[in-house]
Order: C-alpha cells, then structure tokens, then sequence
C-alpha cells in the first residue's frame, strides 16, 4: 500500500515520519523547493524542526503525479488550500482512493467542513471514503515521537480501521469514529478558543482564568457541534476535550502563541502586520462569527474573539464583556 502526504510543511513531514517508522511506503509532495531537498538531502525540515533528524527513510518531491496510483493521499495543507489542492491531483486519482484530511477549519467562502470540501471537489469514482485523522497532536511533539493518540473518523469504517492499522505504532494511537460531524466541528473550533487562552495568557490571567476557559469554551463547543447534528460525547473525546486542552495551553500552538502575543501587546495590529503561520482560528472565528448570529447559537467566547480580531476590540475589555454578562441565562 502506498501513501502520498500533500504538503511538506509541519504536519505533513510529522505525519510522513510516522509512516516512514512503520515501514510503510510513504511520500511527501511539497511545493517548496528548499523543504523537499531539506528533506531528501539532510533528513531536517529546518524550517518547522531545528534540532530534530528525521527517518532516512522519509523522502519527499516537487511533482505532483507521485499521487498516480497511491492507496492513500493525506492532505497536509491549510483549509484555505484544500479545494484547490483537490481538483489538482483529481486527474492523478486512481479508482477507490482513501483521502485522509488532518486539517481544521472551514471552508473560507461555502464554511463547509473539510470532509464536505473534499466530496465535493474530488470526483466520486475516485474515492472511496474520506478519513478526517484529528485530535491533540502537536507536530513538534509528533516528530520527536512523544506518545500521541488522535481519531481516524469516517463514514465507511473499514476505511477508518485502515487508516488505524495504517498509522498506529508504540508512540502513535489510533482510535476509529464515525461522528463527523461533532468530531470536525470540535476539531475546527478549538483553534478559536486556543487564541482566547493565549489572549487571557498574554493579559496576565492564570489558572483559574484558563480552567474557566476550557471548561465553558468545551459548552460553547457543544452548543455549536450539536446544533449542527453532531454528538455531545464526541465532545468529551479526543477531538473535543482533548484537542481542546493541547491547544489551550501548550507553547507549540499557534493559536495560543497568536492569542498571547494580542493579549500582550494589547491589540491585533501586529499580529495582522506580520503573522506568516498557519494560524486556523482566525478564519474559523469569522464564520463562526457568521454561522452562530444567524441561527441564534450562544457563543460568548468566540463572538469575543471575533470582535478583536475583526473590529479592533481592546483585549483587555473583553474580560469584562465575559464576566458582567447577564447572568439571568448561567445555570451550570
Ligand atoms: N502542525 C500541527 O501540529 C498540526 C496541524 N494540523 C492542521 O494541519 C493543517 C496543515 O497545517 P501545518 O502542516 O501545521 O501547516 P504548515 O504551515 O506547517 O505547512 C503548510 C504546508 O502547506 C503548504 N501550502 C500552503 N498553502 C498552500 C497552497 N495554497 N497550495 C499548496 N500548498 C500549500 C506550505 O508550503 C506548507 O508546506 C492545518 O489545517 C492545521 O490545523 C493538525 C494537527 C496538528
Ligand atoms: O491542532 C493542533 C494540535 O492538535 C495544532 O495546533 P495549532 O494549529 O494551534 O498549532
């Protein structure tokens, strides 16, 4: 079986180590000519990786067609780039392809979720299923190989198991769903709520300010995943609660890492100035933003984040919006 990762930025090369660990026949397209040799050439990633060497056995190319005839194509570019990157390799596809999506967020134009994207802009021949694999795993820590369990979610679960054995390895657990809608909704909201711990962070607030964060952040999540057909334990679950907490407070996200430095400075002009990464939240704020005032969906905490993102509210009033809320509507 053979698997081509689209994309050699951090996820993609993290992910594309693991293969290579199992033993599996993997590749990684990149489109950037000093990542792939990078990788061929030196074994780094430079870029995302200072210090770490990765598998000799992980190589990587700038020409797309690699994708003929693989039984597995991970996508491993940012949500803005999917629908484009699918109707790229379409021609490439082979018969019953299995799409694995790791990304997380929506789609900036239609909002659908990723898996939606990619029905919609792969041709139905071609496809076999898609396996969104999401959950708490940052790349830094992927790639070093610390212990790391996320989900293979799917429609068709004998994709999903094949996704499982295809991945999991003693550092790397796999588990299967087929919730994916609470499951993409949970995975593409966290990122809003790890900017709003990163802003809290940077404005000096602590552990309790962060414990209330996550915890009502995790109601808004469900408020939002059910409404739209996902299921509440989903929520309690790897791509919920768990993806939630590692992005709420680890110093390797970069939504944390952009919510903290707003908090500091006290305004988003500089993170908008001069922000080069891959930061999902941002988008996926504003059409949460969108999606929850027009169907009535109670989202305090995104609809802050929104609001400094988008309308240059001052951070540090925000606290103060949250908190002298109404409390007419606050029963648990
Ligand atoms: N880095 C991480 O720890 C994790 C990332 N993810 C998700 O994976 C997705 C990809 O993120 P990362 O790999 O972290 O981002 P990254 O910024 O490290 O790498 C993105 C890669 O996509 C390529 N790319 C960007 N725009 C492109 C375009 N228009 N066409 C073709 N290629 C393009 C870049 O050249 C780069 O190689 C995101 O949705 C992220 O939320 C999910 C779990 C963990
Ligand atoms: O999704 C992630 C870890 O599960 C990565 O988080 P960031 O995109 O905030 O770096």
């Amino acid at each position: 079986m053979r698997t081509v990762i689209i994309g050699s930025g951090s996820w993609g090369t993290a992910l594309g180590q693991v293969l290579a660990d199992n033993q599996q026949d993997v590749i990684v397209y990149g489109r950037n000519q000093a990542e792939v040799s990078d990788i061929n050439e030196n074994h780094h990633n430079t870029k995302y990786f200072k210090e770490t060497e990765l598998n000799p056995l992980l190589t990587a190319t700038q020409d797309l067609s690699v994708v003929e005839g693989a039984d597995f194509v991970l996508l491993a570019v940012p949500t803005i780039a999917i629908e484009d990157m699918c109707k790229k390799i379409d021609g490439y596809l082979k018969p019953n392809t299995i799409v694995i999506n790791v990304s997380k967020g929506f789609h900036p134009e239609t909002n659908e979720r990723m898996s939606d994207v990619i029905r919609r802009s792969i041709s139905s021949n071609k496809l076999s299923s898609v396996v969104s694999l999401i959950g708490p795993s940052h790349a830094e820590e992927v790639v070093i190989r610390q212990l790391t369990t996320i989900d293979a979610i799917s429609l068709k679960m004998e994709d999903a198991k094949q996704v499982q054995m295809l991945f999991s390895n003693r550092y790397f657990r796999i588990y299967t769903g087929s919730d994916e809608i609470g499951s993409e909704l949970g995975a593409a909201l966290k990122n809003v709520m790890a900017i709003a711990s990163g802003i809290l962070s940077g404005l000096g607030y602590q552990d309790n300010t962060r414990a209330a964060l996550i915890t009502r952040g995790l109601q808004e999540m469900v408020r939002y995943g059910t409404f739209f057909g996902g299921q509440e334990r989903t929520f309690m679950g790897l791509t919920g609660i768990g993806d939630l907490i590692v992005t709420c407070t680890s110093k390797h996200s970069r939504n944390f890492e952009c919510g903290y430095q707003i908090g500091q400075e006290n305004t988003v002009d500089n993170f908008w100035a001069n922000n080069t990464k891959t930061v999902e939240g941002v988008r996926t704020a504003k059409i949460v933003h969108r999606v929850a005032e027009k169907n009535h969906i109670s989202m305090p905490i995104c609809e802050e984040v929104y609001q400094i993102l988008y309308n240059h509210k001052k951070p540090d009033t925000c606290a103060d919006s949250l908190m002298l809320r109404d409390l007419k509507e606050e029963f648990r």
